[in-house]
């Protein structure tokens, strides 16, 4: 188990507690807000605790964790959270990005549409799941088109809102791709909205980002037309 600094109590998992912190550590709303220990465990470590923490919440709910099939729910829903649905907190799960040189001078916007999404709300930890549309213009780089579908998927893979999860997505696409020339679009549903609290399972929720050339009405307007939008 790494250690780091005086913020975790890790003497055993039986006694494990994590320690009060101050707000001051905070990064800027862009910024999933992380702890600055959120990368002092081990993985194995962080599925070991929440499995025993999921199976205490399954117990106070009354359920007898003796039958067959529950008894796994509390490692199956840990394994699930830190290997696969929240990956994306941890940067080493980020996305290596190909980019290539645009030797064909193509000028004109790329658009990769319909890139699935699948992430979940940080209100309630219940799903988000809609379409994502990316368009940038090349400043001289061009990035391998999968790359696109991964950072998206990255992003995802955290408690999310969908505010920031447009945001993160576009920046993240600025820097690898050195221009302003960006576009996003997220059309996603929010079952913490569909299947309870208002219950209307008829909206959805679409956030956009538009930097440098998609600011101009007539570029914003091409990218949106490329989306029937
Ligand atoms: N802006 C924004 N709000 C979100 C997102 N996902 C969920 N929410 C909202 O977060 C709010 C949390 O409100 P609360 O009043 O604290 O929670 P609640 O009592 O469960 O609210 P209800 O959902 O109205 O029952 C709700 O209005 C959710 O619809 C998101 O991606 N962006
Ligand atoms: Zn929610």
């Amino acid at each position: 188990m790494k250690q780091n600094g005086t913020l975790l109590n890790t003497q055993s998992i039986e006694n494990f507690d994590i320690e009060e912190i101050g707000d001051e550590h905070l990064f800027s709303s862009i910024e999933t807000p992380m702890r600055p220990d959120a990368f002092a465990l081990e993985d194995e470590v962080k599925i070991e605790l929440i499995e025993k923490h999921f199976r205490h919440i399954m117990e106070i709910m009354g359920l007898d964790l003796t039958d067959d099939s529950l008894k796994g729910t509390p490692k199956r829903v840990a394994k699930m959270y830190i290997k696969e649905v929240f990956s994306g907190l941890d940067p080493k799960n980020k996305p290596s990005v190909a980019l290539f040189e645009n030797k064909y001078k193509y000028n004109q916007m790329l658009v990769e549409k319909d890139i699935s999404v699948f992430s979940n709300c940080e209100h309630h930890f219940v799903p988000i799941y809609g379409k994502a549309h990316i368009a940038y213009i090349s400043s001289g780089k061009v990035i391998g088109l999968s790359k696109l579908n991964r950072i998206v998927e990255y992003f995802s893979k955290r408690p999310q809102v969908q505010e920031r999860l447009t945001v993160q997505i576009a920046n993240e696409l600025k820097q690898a791709l050195q221009t302003d020339d960006i576009a996003v679009v997220v059309d996603a549903k929010h079952m913490c909205v569909q299947s309870r609290g208002v219950r209307d399972a008829g909206s959805s929720t679409v956030t956009a980002y538009y930097g440098g050339k998609f600011e101009e009405e007539a570029t914003k307007k091409e990218f949106l037309t490329y989306l029937g939008m």
